[in-house]
Order: C-alpha cells, then structure tokens, then sequence
C-alpha cells in the first residue's frame, strides 16, 4: 500500500517537473532599487537608448516602478526600476555581477556615457575568445553594465549576470525547478572562473542568466539594491509545486499581490538569488 502511494507521488512530481518544460515560460524584467528615479532614467535612456515604457505608483506599499527598455514588455526583456520612498542609497553587495546591454559602436557609447557624466570602469577590450569586444560602465548607483558590441539585434537588453558558490548545483536547480536550458558553459583557467548561460531560447533573441563561478568562491554578498528577475508562466501554483519538489525554497506563496492583483510566487535559488513567477495574463493586463 505504501510502496503504491510512493508510486503515485512520483508519478505526479514527474508530471509537474514535465509540465515546466512546456510551460510558457520567458525572462520578463529585471528588478533593482535605486536612490533617484530621475536620475537613473536620465541614464538609460540618455546614454544607453531605453525607453521609459511604463510607471506605476504603489502608494499603500511606499514606493514607484519604472519599467525601461528597447521594445514593448510584451516582447521584449526589460529593466524594473523600484523607488522606495525616502530611500536613497543602496549596497550593491559582490554576488551581483552586471546587466549585459548589446550595443552597435562601443566607442560612441562610451563616449556619450562620459559626455554626460557617467562612469565609464573598463574600456573597450576584446574577450579572450577573440570575437566580441566589451567595455563596462557604472549607473547612478553603481550598478555594472556590460556593454557588448553587437550588430543590430531584437533583445539589446540581453543579460543578468550574477555569481554563484556551485555552478553545477545552480544549473541542476534552473534546468529542473525552472525548465531553463543550459545554452552553453565555458572555463576560463587563465582567469579562474566558469561561466554557464541559462535561459529560456536561443541568445539570439532571449535575454539570458549568466551564472559565474569564482574558483573556490562560494559565498557572496548580496547587498540590498539587486531584488530579482521575474519570469512568466501560465500557473503560478504549479510553478511553485515545481520549486518545492526540487528542494527549492518557496518565500511567496502563490497568490494575487495586493494592489496590483497580479498572480505570483517568489523562490530564492540555491544561493538565495531571488526570483518571481508572474502569471502571464495578469502580467498582459498590468500593460493596458
Ligand atoms: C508583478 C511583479 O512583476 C512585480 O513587479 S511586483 C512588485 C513588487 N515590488 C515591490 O514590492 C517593491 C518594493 C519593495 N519594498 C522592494 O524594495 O522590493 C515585488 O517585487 N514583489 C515581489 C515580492 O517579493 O514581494
Ligand atoms: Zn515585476
């Protein structure tokens, strides 16, 4: 009888963790916290081409978003901008490692960031693979992005890298708990790290986690300014089922938020990086 019930539930846990595979999954946004709104708009749009795409103030919780980007959130990945009421600074912390932004010429970007004041922290250099040049700059905050130089492509806003202590714990939990696929992982023993991409798709066209590992690195801090990545689903319940049979931590249970009704779950990685499932029709509805 027992031996049966067992059966059972591994049967249902197998159909869940199948269902992530199907489910209608993408990157939607970035979240961070920052001192001054204005002040980081000014940067992303003025030196680095985004959009202000929407606002929305949520008065009864004490803070603003701005959403920003290269194309409408229907299709396009973009960058969730929270201000906290009264707040002005916040810690970055070492685990959070940059927003990867493609762009056509390095050196007019570059140019225009030190036109207008920014902080330019690594200067155009060729990556070891040869073929792509990068550059660094630095937002209000001191948020990191690094900036690709790439022909004209669909999602310009193509990267969240954030550094991990087990790389193969981490790709395990993303590939089950979230369906992503490991697009591809490389080692760098020169420099003594290994990167592995995860996503939802194809570089090309889909915004992508970049998973660092730092040899013998396995804790980071994580400051109180990155918050999350959010990614769509049709189900938030059976999203967080998922999670928790892969021995994922659940930390929002599945439900409307108040306020904004949008149906989510929050679950934090094996390295406590936070992400949030959005339903994929009320995320639609937050956009009319
Ligand atoms: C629907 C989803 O895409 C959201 O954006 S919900 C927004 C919500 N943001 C905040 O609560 C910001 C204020 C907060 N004080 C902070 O600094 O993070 C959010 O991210 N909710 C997720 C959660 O974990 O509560
Ligand atoms: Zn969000």
């Amino acid at each position: 009888m027992w031996e049966m019930a067992q059966a059972a539930t591994s049967l249902i846990e197998e159909n869940v963790l199948e269902w992530t595979k199907t489910d209608n999954r993408r990157l939607l946004h970035v979240v961070f916290r920052v001192g001054n709104l204005d002040k980081t708009i000014k940067f992303y749009t003025g030196c680095l081409g985004m959009k202000v795409l929407r606002k929305r103030d949520i008065p009864e919780d004490g803070y603003t978003n701005a959403f920003l980007g290269y194309g409408p959130e229907e299709s396009h990945f973009s960058m969730e901008l929270t201000y906290n009421y009264g707040v002005d600074n916040y810690e970055v912390g070492t685990g959070f490692g940059y927003f990867g932004i493609a762009v056509e010429s390095l050196s007019k970007t570059i140019d225009l960031v030190k036109l207008k004041g920014g902080r330019v922290t690594q200067d155009p250099s060729q990556v070891k693979d040869g073929s792509t040049f990068i550059a660094s700059v630095e937002d209000p905050d001191g948020y990191t992005c690094e900036l690709i130089e790439r022909g004209l492509t669909l999602e310009p806003l193509c990267q969240v890298m954030l550094r991990v202590g087990d790389l193969d714990r981490s790709i395990d939990f993303y590939r089950r708990a979230f369906g992503m696929e490991l697009l591809w992982k490389r080692d760098n023993p020169e420099y003594r790290y290994t990167n592995a991409v995860m996503g939802y798709g194809p570089e090309d066209r889909n915004a992508v986690l970049v998973l660092t590992y730092n040899y013998g690195v396995r804790e980071y801090s994580k400051g109180n300014g990155y918050a999350q990545i959010a990614v769509g689903t049709d189900n938030v319940y059976k999203t967080a089922e998922a999670i928790k049979i892969c021995g994922g931590e659940i930390i929002r249970e599945p439900g409307p938020l108040p306020g904004i009704n949008t149906k989510i779950t929050v679950c934090l990685d094996p390295d406590g990086w936070k992400t949030v499932f959005v339903d994929n029709i009320d995320f639609l509805k937050e956009q009319e």
